[in-house]
């Protein structure tokens, strides 16, 4: 059965707060509160034994499944205590669930926390809104162990910004889907073991808010089927322009394109003699004609242009692709500070955060939606490559992806990435789904390296491995 791409959505708080809204016209909101603290409860029961806790409580819902958790567990026997952040709105779902703690609460103490053995933060979940009161943040800085109900407070959920301050947290339970800002930086850091609980929210609510960002993840989109019939140039031709000086960036991304499948890879060499491209690969095509002779050829649409290549051989090379309508995936030296205009016309654009800084200017807190502007503004993929790769469509679609290892923290991994998704590219995908499907599948062979410390090289390796694994997981 194909997976059912709503199983990676990652709604915003904002959009929960919705789905909370539409999901209690059909289950009681005492009901999804009670599931909530039930299945935190039953987490800690599963990582933790009986030890002195303290449930820190806000004046929200957060605190709301707080109040359920502490009355779990002291009828499970557990030593517990309940700390008290300002009160429930009187006749709040949260004040219901505190009324029925009948044990005392104490007000807020550093000391009480630092003498427990596990902190349970349920002070602000989805709705915190500004920065942490300093006495707060004191008081989490205090906590040894710490479990969060949601998200740690002090974490964005639709950025992974942090405000002020956040804990960091052994073990995270958020209830229906992940949020954004669980797997974004700096957020990201703090969430410890993410788990995600089913809390009774009726699937076809999701139908009520317009989700735009997704976890990637194959499923989401779906890499092309080989044909009996196949031919080289059904599969896909992918063209690179291979530079003068620095050489091993278009080999590395030809040698990534051959493994993951392309049906022809030609590099065309920017210097005179192509002596260090002829003898790559005896599986690479060489061009040696001038660039205006091999675009005559139409069957190569599509074209890595920046990996290894001089400011001067972007300019000599891309606007001719561009003028010539060819698919561009850009990349490294396609991004000269400040000339954005260079690039509109490309198809996907994959720079990492100092590429993209030079280019677009600077990164706020806000990163997905900067990323949005540029992919709507250059009307291109963009793909912000690091250890939560953002992959924003101009129609404002966006995938974080996690599927990825620091294994690709090497020299020339990029340049791997760009031979992969120029693939896909030139198989048929679409732009954002071609980019989706290369930044997976070059994390799945970044895992599929024997040891922890692989070159770009051998990554390149493992890509055609890497492409039948997410073609088995789509399903
Ligand atoms: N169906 C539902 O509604 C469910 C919601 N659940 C819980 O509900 C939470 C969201 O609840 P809420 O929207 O009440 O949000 P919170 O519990 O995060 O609390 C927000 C409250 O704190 C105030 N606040 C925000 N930032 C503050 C700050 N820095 N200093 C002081 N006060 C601040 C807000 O004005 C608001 O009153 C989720 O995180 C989740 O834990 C769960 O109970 C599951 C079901
Ligand atoms: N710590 C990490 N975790 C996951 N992926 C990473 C990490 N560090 C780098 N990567 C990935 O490795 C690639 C590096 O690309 P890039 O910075 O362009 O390198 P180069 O220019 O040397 O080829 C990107 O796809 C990036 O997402
Ligand atoms: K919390």
């Amino acid at each position: 059965m194909m997976q059912d791409r709503m199983t990676f959505a990652l709604p915003t708080p904002k959009q929960m707060e919705k789905i909370d809204q539409e999901a209690a016209k059909t289950i009681a909101a005492s009901q999804l509160m009670e599931n909530a603290g039930w299945c935190v409860t039953r987490e800690i029961l599963r990582h933790y034994s009986p030890c002195r806790t303290i449930i820190l409580c806000g004046p929200g819902n957060n605190g709301g499944d707080g109040y359920v958790v502490a009355r779990l567990l002291a009828k499970e026997g557990w030593p517990v205590t309940v700390m008290a952040f300002g009160s429930p709105k009187a006749g709040s779902q949260a004040d219901s669930a505190a009324m029925q703690w009948m044990e005392k609460t104490i007000s807020p103490s550093e000391n009480d926390v630092a003498q427990a053995e596990l902190v349970i933060d349920a002070i602000f979940g989805a709705g915190l809104k500004r920065d942490l009161d300093p006495s707060i943040v004191a008081i989490l800085k205090k906590a040894k162990r710490l479990v969060a109900i949601d998200i740690p407070s002090g974490v964005d959920g639709a950025t992974g910004a942090i405000y002020g301050y956040a804990p960091h947290a052994e073990l995270t339970v958020t209830f229906f889907r992940a949020k954004p800002g669980h797997y974004l930086f700096p957020g990201k850091v703090h969430i410890g073991k993410l788990v995600i609980k089913d809390i009774g929210i009726p699937l076809r609510v999701l139908d009520c808010v317009p989700i735009s960002t997704w976890l990637n993840e194959p499923g989401l989109w779906h890499l092309p089927v080989s044909a009996v019939d196949d031919y080289k140039y059904r599969r896909g031709v992918v063209s690179i322009i291979g530079g003068a000086k620095v050489t091993g960036a278009a080999r590395l991304s030809a040698l990534s394109a051959l493994n993951s499948g392309a049906g022809l890879v030609c590099i065309f060499p920017t210097r005179q003699d192509t002596t260090i491209y002829s003898l790559s690969s005896p599986c690479l095509m060489i061009d040696h004609h001038d660039l205006e002779t091999v675009l005559h050829d139409q069957r190569r649409q599509v074209w890595v242009c920046g990996p290894g290549l001089t400011e001067n051989e972007v300019k000599e090379n891309l606007p001719q692709l561009l003028a010539s309508k060819r698919h561009v995936v850009a990349d490294a030296g396609a991004f000269l500070p400040g000339q954005s205009h260079l690039l509109k016309g490309v198809s996907i654009m994959t720079p990492h955060i100092g590429e993209f800084t030079r280019v677009f200017g600077t990164v706020e807190s806000n990163r997905i939606q900067k990323v949005q502007q540029v992919a709507k503004d250059m009307e291109c993929v963009v793909v912000l490559k690091g250890p939560d790769t953002i992959i924003a469509g101009p129609d404002g679609r966006v995938a974080i992806n996690q599927h990825a290892s620091s294994r690709l923290a090497t020299a020339g991994s990029g340049d791997v990435l760009s031979g992969v998704i120029a693939t896909f590219l030139a198989a048929g995908m679409k732009p954002w789904e071609a980019a989706c499907a290369g930044v997976w599948v070059h994390g799945q062979a970044a895992l599929l390296c024997k040891h922890d410390w692989p070159s770009a090289e051998m990554i390149a390796g493992h890509m055609g491995k890497a492409r039948d694994l997410a073609k088995i997981s789509e399903k």
